[in-house]
């Protein structure tokens, strides 16, 4: 079971698309106890700032970039199941991406695929992806091999 509980999402800079901000709404209707952060935009080393200061010492740290691992979404339900009760931060960066130093410090870094995507998209496909891999951990007919 997906314990988006223990699930935080820090994302730089704000959605502004009404039709990004109901997206992101429905999926996390649909997960309840997600959280998301949301911090200024500035500069990659001072959002880098912010997002430490942001950080618990008890959660994870998992980045969002193209240049992270990619997984089936089958993959990512197995990776998550694996984590437990950890307790995770996924953090995606603002217009002008997250600093290599706190990628560097990452737990593991994620990648929605090779292609860039805005902010705001990263985090509607983002939110989707985790009530996707609650179905599949809740064995639920909404993912299809
Ligand atoms: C506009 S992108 C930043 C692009 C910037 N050139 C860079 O080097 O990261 C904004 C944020 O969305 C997230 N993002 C965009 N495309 C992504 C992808 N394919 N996989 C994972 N995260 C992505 C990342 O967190 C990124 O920092």
């Amino acid at each position: 079971m997906l314990r988006a509980d223990r699930i935080r999402i820090i994302a730089v800079g704000r959605v502004r698309k009404g039709w990004v901000r109901e997206g992101v709404a429905l999926y996390c209707q649909r997960l309840p106890g997600l959280t998301i952060v949301e911090l200024r935009d500035s500069d990659p080393r001072r959002e880098a700032q912010a997002i430490r200061g942001e950080l618990r010492s008890d959660e994870q740290l998992v980045t969002l970039s193209e240049e992270g691992r990619t997984f089936r979404s089958m993959e990512l339900a197995e990776q998550l199941r694996q984590c437990g009760s950890d307790r995770l931060a996924f953090v995606i960066g603002g217009a002008d991406g997250l600093d290599p130093a706190l990628r560097a410090q990452a737990r593991w870094q994620l990648s929605l695929s090779a292609l860039t995507f805005p902010h705001e998209l990263a985090r509607l496909l983002l939110v989707e992806q985790l009530y996707r891999v609650q179905t599949i951990l809740q064995g639920g007919p909404y993912h299809r091999e």
